[in-house]
């Protein structure tokens, strides 16, 4: 294949490397990205040691200038953009009576609006250089069905499906998918902090037992790995998803039924 081009955010660990790799793999040049420098520059030495062919960038998403020059660093590196993925995202758990203009505005801003900036910066370029391309979105089980002490992530997690489709509409006729995926619960240092915060919230429970309870009930009978979601981006990524525009797919193993 002629060489493309694809950005993932939050992309220094957890599932968004996950599919960092998938692309890699899938033959895309890849640019890194993160708000954590350190893991970030680890990580692009193990991509760079695999014979990947990578930079990266840091950058944070709810900054709007930041993705547009996460874009630009993409398209001055290698020359074009082909794909582009809304990965990172940020947690809380926290009863709904004591939810605050605190949490709200920062999982907005880097949920929802991280997502919506980086669909513009994409877009952006897509439209410049006139052949489409593909933005692929991180939502959730939560982005399906809201959970409790969870509500302002689920919250934010409803918006990216919104948004998906608005994009999608607005975008079709120039020939950009815009889609998303609905992890359901995978072990990355999320589930550990969520699981941690669950534990800290209701005495009864000890370490593990918050994320055993959300994976007790998977109809496939195992927590999800950053592979199984990788799998579906890479799908997305690829010419066989060119007639899906708008979905926010399920990948979880069985949990949430649309
Ligand atoms: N782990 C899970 O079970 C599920 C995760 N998801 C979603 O998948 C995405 C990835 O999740 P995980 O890998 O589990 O999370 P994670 O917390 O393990 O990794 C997220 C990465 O994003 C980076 N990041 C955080 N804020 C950022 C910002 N403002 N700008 C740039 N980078 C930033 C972090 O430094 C980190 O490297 C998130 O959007 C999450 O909401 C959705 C469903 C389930
Ligand atoms: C982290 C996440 O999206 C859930 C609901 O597991």
């Amino acid at each position: 294949m002629t060489e493309k081009v694809a950005v993932i955010t939050g992309s220094a660990g957890g599932l968004g490397k996950g599919i960092a790799e998938r692309l890699a793999n899938d033959g895309f040049d890849i640019v890194l990205h993160d708000i954590n420098q350190d893991l970030l520059n680890e990580t692009e030495k193990e991509f760079t040691d695999n014979g990947f062919k990578v930079t990266s960038f840091v950058g944070d998403v709810s900054k709007r200038e930041d993705q547009f020059a996460l874009v630009k660093h993409a398209v001055d590196t290698f020359g074009r953009l082909d794909v582009f993925v809304n990965n990172a995202g940020v947690e809380a758990v926290t009863p709904l009576m004591d939810i605050d203009e605190k949490e709200l505005s920062k999982l907005f801003s880097i949920n929802a609006f991280g997502m919506l900036f980086g669909t513009q910066a994409a877009a952006a370029q897509f439209i410049k250089q006139g052949g489409g391309g593909k933005i692929i979105s991180a939502s959730s089980i939560a982005g399906h069905e809201s959970y409790p002490m969870l509500g302002t992530y689920s919250a934010t997690k409803h918006v990216v499906r919104s948004f998906t489709q608005t994009a999608s509409k607005e975008l079709a006729k120039y020939k950009i998918n815009v889609n998303a995926y609905a992890p359901g619960v995978a072990k990355t240092k999320m589930w550990d902090r969520i699981d941690a915060e669950m534990v800290k919230q209701d005495p009864s429970l000890k370490p593990g037992d918050a994320f055993a309870q959300y994976t007790a009930d998977i109809s496939l009978g195992r927590y999800e790995v950053p592979t199984d979601v990788a799998n579906l981006v890479s799908f997305l990524a690829s010419p066989d998803s060119d007639y899906i525009t708008g979905q926010t797919i399920l990948v979880d193993g069985g949990m949430v039924y649309r």
